[in-house]
């Protein structure tokens, strides 16, 4: 279970010498690979168990996540870890057909998913959508490029997440935001306990149906291996973003970065 929660602490000591930085980057692409296979996975049945885990909530978190990234009309944004899209639809009614979305994700399965999805799709809007497969902490684009860019329960499944806020940077314009939703990480024990208790007692049981407990109980592991709301924002200020702020959503069962750059 450990590999699979691919929970990498920042600098692996074994005795008095720190493991060099071969054997580091062994473990980050070794646990990076157990999660791509992870989403590959769960990609077939992953929105239908959103809409029923969640009872359907999650589509309004994913509204705010995008409103926050103050994308507008005609402009050029990126959907990280877009999956199977979600995000990068709800980008794309945004910017329009004169602007333009690009949905990343080294999940072939979720991008399948996703294109899928796309070619069901009527309205003018979403034909201004490309998926791409790639790796969210060596992005294939040039700086500065994206007026905004969005990450839906991403960051917290990212083994290098120093590495991947510095990418967002990177390629946002300057002025431009970055939104990132994603589980809290609470303060507060009874968020906690029945964020917990939801997971254990309705979650993994409904995954189990689907031969997916495995893949859904390492939802709470990640959970509890991710950042407070206050270690996020001291993570996108280390990145080299001017500012940024972390909204509690859903009381206190999500949560929403803002960084701008
Ligand atoms: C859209 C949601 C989760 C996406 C998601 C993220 C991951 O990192 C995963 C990792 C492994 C397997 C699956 C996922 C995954 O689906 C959030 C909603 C879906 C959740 C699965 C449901 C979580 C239930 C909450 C703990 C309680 C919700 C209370 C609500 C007010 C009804
Ligand atoms: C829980 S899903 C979120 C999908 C979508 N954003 C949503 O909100 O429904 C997490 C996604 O992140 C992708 N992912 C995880 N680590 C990644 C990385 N280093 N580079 C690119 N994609 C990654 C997974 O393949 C998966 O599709």
């Amino acid at each position: 279970m450990a590999a699979l929660l691919g929970i990498v602490s920042p600098v692996t000591f074994t005795g008095k010498h720190p493991v060099n930085s071969r054997s580091r980057r062994r473990t980050v692409v070794k646990c990076s690979n157990e999660r791509r296979i992870l989403f590959n996975r769960i990609a077939p049945v992953y929105d239908n168990l959103n809409d029923l885990l969640s009872l359907g909530q999650h589509r309004i978190w994913k509204n705010m996540a995008v409103s926050w990234s103050g994308a507008k009309k005609g402009d050029y944004v990126l959907d990280l870890c877009c999956g199977s899209g979600d995000l990068a639809f709800l980008l794309s009614e945004k910017v329009g057909s004169t602007g333009k979305v690009m949905g990343l994700d080294f999940s072939s399965e979720q991008l399948a998913v996703a294109a899928t999805r796309q070619s069901l799709k009527a309205r003018s809007c979403y034909k201004c959508i490309e998926w791409i497969e790639g790796d969210a902490i060596d992005l294939p684009f040039d700086d500065c490029e994206f007026d905004a860019v969005t990450m839906g329960y991403g960051l917290r499944n990212v083994v290098d997440r120093l590495r991947a806020m510095k990418e967002m940077y990177r390629v946002l314009k300057p002025g431009s935001r970055v939104s990132i939703l994603d589980f809290n990480k609470s303060n507060q024990s009874v968020t906690t306990f029945m964020q917990g208790w939801m997971i254990d007692n309705v979650v993994v049981p409904v995954a189990t149906v689907y031969d997916l407990a495995k893949e859904y109980e390492y939802l709470k592991y990640s959970i509890n291996g991710y950042l407070t709301g206050e270690e996020l924002e001291t993570l996108a200020l280390e990145a080299g973003f001017s500012s940024a702020c972390h909204y509690e959503i859903s009381g206190g069962f999500m949560g929403n970065l803002v960084a701008m750059r």
